[in-house]
């Protein structure tokens, strides 16, 4: 294991709360706190036995003045999160106790943990994969059942037990090429050939069928952005509260939300869905609200689905025309407001076809809606109990990895060389192994790693 130096952080969120946790690992862990932690027993914290929890308080270390009352507990490396010798300091919930006890703990020696420090170890370590460490992000950020589902799977390994088994191989192919090159004479080129293209097409049959799974899984992991978009007064917020009424998930300030625009979570029977309720569009010589209207225009490209909402009590106009002249490059459902008043829409233009009469008021046509957002998107490549491909920098490199195969496929058919072939085979096992980390340059660790939360 390599030596680093020892980190600590404060790993429950700030603010008030029952209990919060001060995370240090590093091989001074135990040392550190052993300076500031009297144990109730009498006993000497560094002479504890590993895995075990203490009662006590931590006193500062100058004036010996007591801080807090704590439950402290040791792992010993390598059976600990990091791999590394680990100690846990729970006290009381709040600024001042953790802030100060934290503080203790730094002028003991211990350096403040960069964010997702503890996870780049336990990575760094040899303890789990990349894939595994980026699993770990996605349970902390999951919204919903299905998506903690998936997210545990990745953390356990189930990808990556699948890429290593792809992997390994690949590997057998190399070494059985390259002992066929090497015998020139046993004349085994065809049936070497041979053999490398039923495996090639088998590991082909493998990654695409990881990759069917992606467009979902993405999906379960991120959210489906959906927008509702319509004029002004046609009900898209009554909607957005209809909708939430019943299935609230977790409501979050998602960063960068303006004043114009709403954005919450909506738990649709396990798929997670980021329901943004824009200003209406239209045009406006108001400065405020075409801001807002603008915003609403840049919220539609990003979108996954669209809830286009007219209002049926009246006819449609050039405003609603307008907006409908922007849906052309999204997938989009149309909805027919206010269904317990007169309708006055005139049915011919097209869009309205595959429209779905609803009253946000009254709650008629939801469950239709919802069903329609689950079949639009989907087709059930995800089963029960399944794993998905939910990441994009996976998805990417399963890609690659299926156009080298592909390559060396194409140079069996060609009569190539095997050992060109042997070269599209070595690519698509170092674009397999940026998944667990195996073949991912150091900067692009670091990203990764830079993305997640302090204490993680
Ligand atoms: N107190 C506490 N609770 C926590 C965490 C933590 O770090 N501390 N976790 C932080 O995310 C999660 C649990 N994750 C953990 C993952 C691995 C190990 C660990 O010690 N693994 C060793 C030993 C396993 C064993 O005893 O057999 C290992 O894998 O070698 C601990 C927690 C959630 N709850
Ligand atoms: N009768 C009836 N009224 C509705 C229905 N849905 C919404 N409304 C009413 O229509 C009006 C406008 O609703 P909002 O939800 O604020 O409309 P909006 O599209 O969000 O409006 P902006 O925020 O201005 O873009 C309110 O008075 C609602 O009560 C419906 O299904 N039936």
């Amino acid at each position: 294991m390599r030596d680093f130096d020892t980190i600590a952080a404060i790993a429950t969120p700030p603010g008030e709360s029952g209990v919060a946790l001060i995370k240090i690992s590093g091989t001074d862990a135990k040392t550190i706190v052993s300076e500031i932690f009297k144990m109730k027993t009498g006993g000497i914290f560094l002479n504890s036995r590993p895995w075990t929890m203490h009662y006590g308080h931590i006193l500062e270390h100058d004036s010996g003045d007591v801080i807090d009352e704590v439950v402290v507990s040791y792992f010993m490396a390598p059976k600990s999160y990091t791999a590394e010798d680990v100690v846990e300091i729970t006290c009381h919930g709040g600024y001042a106790s953790t802030r100060r006890i934290l503080e203790q703990v730094m002028v003991m020696g211990a350096r403040p943990a960069a964010p997702g420090e503890f996870t780049k170890r336990a990575f760094l370590n040899g303890r789990i994969d990349l894939a595994q460490a980026e699993a770990v992000i996605d349970i902390i950020n999951a919204k919903t059942d299905q998506s903690m589902r998936t997210a545990m799977a990745q953390s356990q390994g189930r990808l990556s037990r699948e890429i290593s088994t792809i992997r390994e191989k690949l590997l057998n192919m190399l070494a059985f090429i390259e002992v066929t090159v090497d015998f020139p004479e046993d004349d085994l080129e065809s049936a070497t050939a041979e053999k490398v293209k039923d495996n090639a097409l088998e590991i082909v049959e493998k990654i695409e069928s990881l990759l069917k799974t992606s467009g979902e899984g993405k999906i379960i992991r991120d959210g489906l952005r959906t927008v509702i978009a319509g004029k002004p007064n046609v009900g898209k917020s009554s909607l957005l509260n209809t909708l939430l009424m019943e299935n609230r998930a977790i409501v979050t300030d998602v960063p960068g939300t303006t004043r114009d625009v709403i954005e919450e979570y909506l738990n649709l029977d396990g798929i997670p869905i980021i329901l943004v309720d824009t200003a209406g569009i239209r045009d406006t010589q108001d400065i405020v609200e075409r801001i807002g209207v603008d915003i609403s225009k840049q919220k539609l490209v990003e979108a996954d689905l669209v809830l286009f909402m007219l209002d049926r009590s009246r006819p449609i106009d050039n405003e609603d025309l307008e907006i409908i002249t922007r849906l052309e490059n999204n997938r989009y459902i149309v909805l027919l407001n206010k269904t317990d008043l007169e309708d006055r829409l005139d049915y011919d233009h097209p869009i309205l076809q595959d429209a779905i009469q609803v009253s946000a008021t009254n709650g008629f046509g939801i469950s239709e809606l919802k069903k329609r957002i689950k079949d639009m998107f989907f087709d059930g490549t995800v089963k029960a109990g399944e794993y998905s491909v939910s990441n994009d920098r996976h998805k990417e490199a399963l890609m690659r990895a299926n156009e080298s195969l592909k390559d060396a496929l194409a140079a069996l058919k060609g009569n190539m060389q095997l050992d060109v072939v042997s070269i599209d085979l070595s690519t698509a096992w170092s674009y397999l192994g940026e998944i667990t980390g195996d073949t991912l340059q150091e900067d692009l660790i670091d990203k990764i790693f830079s993305d997640f939360c302090v204490g993680k």
